[in-house]
């Protein structure tokens, strides 16, 4: 039976604060518990000045899940965010990244110290391969020479980590600076790695402009020529807090080509109209199905379809991608396509966006 999240928090709550007799679940020092597999996280959040105690507590933490039939790994970082100073001789963990609140009074869209450029991938609705596309065209930016960053900015669940291949945790050794991660030439952090996927679904207004703020100024991105942001479908919070926050050089809406998916990805395009951020183009995926046996093509979920929005609303058709299995494939082994086979037939879609928004002064 796969270990669960209540059986954690069952063996939790066998383990007593010494000083108050309090179970630590319900002294509420249990943060961010996230249970993938047979894979336990959280952080302890403690009052410094009581470390030993904690101390021990976390290893009494440790030893029950470890015992229980189902457990894997268990992973406890302790932080404090009292004024005290923690004990000189630890920690050398790396500190957990929290959300923060954002900070008041910030005004007006800002660059980004160090960031070139700015482009958001949005689509108006969810599975149509935005993420996809983010992958793909950061490889295939990063294989042109261009210093390339990805922001995985889905709260409700990341994919780019498993897109890019990028199995470790973002970690944070001095509590402030995050320290990305990277793989196939592409600097990666994502937003849903910061916390576990059910406290970040209920992270709304200043919560996720915080966390959104972090993600943009505190991640060591070093110098980039271009930030790709991997925006969640719709409309919502992440989108408005981006452009209000940052300036966004601009936007690429991904489209399938039936119409409920042009429909919401006009509401996208007049979105960030609104916000004044420029659309780059639009995208058309799952294009035409190019089978990987015989190489027949066939208009799946239509043909056209985004070209002919793109035309009505004047922005450009930046691309049309095939639904290739190919590219699903790769993206789920961790190696984009364009980094995996760069010079595959269905790939070529990617190298040539990349080579046009170079040319165009874009990315
Ligand atoms: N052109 C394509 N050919 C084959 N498979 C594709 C293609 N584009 C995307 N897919 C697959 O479709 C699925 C959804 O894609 P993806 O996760 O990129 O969508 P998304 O729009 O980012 O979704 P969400 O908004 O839910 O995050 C994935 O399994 C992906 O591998």
């Amino acid at each position: 039976m796969p270990l669960t999240r209540e059986t954690v928090l069952n063996t939790l709550k066998t383990i007593a604060d010494p000083l108050t007799g309090e179970d630590i679940v319900a002294t509420g020092m249990i943060r961010g518990l996230r249970v993938a597999g047979g894979d336990v996280r959280f952080v302890m959040e403690i009052d410094s000045r009581r470390f030993a105690d904690m101390e021990a507590l976390k290893e009494e933490a440790e030893a029950k899940l470890a015992s229980l039939e189902d457990c894997d790994d268990v992973q406890i970082v302790l932080t404090s965010h009292s004024d005290q100073a923690t004990p000189p001789e630890r920690p050398k963990e790396p500190q957990p990244i929290r959300p923060e609140p954002a900070p008041p009074g910030t005004s007006g869209p800002q660059k980004v110290a160090g960031i070139g450029r700015v482009i958001a991938i949005a689509s108006g609705k969810g599975g149509v391969g935005k993420s996809t596309v983010a992958a793909n065209l950061a490889c295939a930016l990063a294989a042109q020479g261009r210093r390339v960053g990805l922001l995985d900015a889905d709260v409700y669940g990341p994919s780019q980590p498993k897109m890019l291949g990028i199995t470790g945790r973002p970690t944070s050794p001095d509590g402030r600076m995050i320290l990305p991660l990277r793989n196939h030439g592409v600097t990666m952090m994502s937003i849903g790695l910061m916390t576990s996927g059910d406290e970040a679904v209920a992270w709304r207004g200043p919560m996720l402009m915080g966390a959104l703020q972090q993600m943009m100024s505190q991640v060591q991105w070093g110098a980039l020529d271009v930030l790709i942001v991997d925006l969640p479908p719709g409309t919502g919070d992440v989108q408005m807090t981006l452009s209000q926050k940052f300036v966004v050089d601009g936007a690429i809406i991904v489209s399938t080509p039936q119409d409920v998916a042009l429909l919401d990805a006009r509401k996208g395009i007049d979105m960030f109209r609104q916000m004044n951020v420029p659309i780059l183009g639009m995208i058309e995926n799952m294009s035409t199905h190019i089978c990987s046996n015989c190489g027949h093509e066939e208009h799946v979920f239509g043909h056209g379809g985004v070209a002919a929005e793109a035309e009505k609303i004047g922005v450009p058709l930046l691309a049309e991608i095939p639904l290739h299995l190919n590219i699903r494939l790769a993206a789920d082994s961790g190696t984009p396509l364009a980094i995996k086979s760069p010079d595959a037939p269905e790939a070529g879609v990617f190298r040539q966006l990349a080579a046009a928004l170079i040319d165009g002064g874009k990315a």
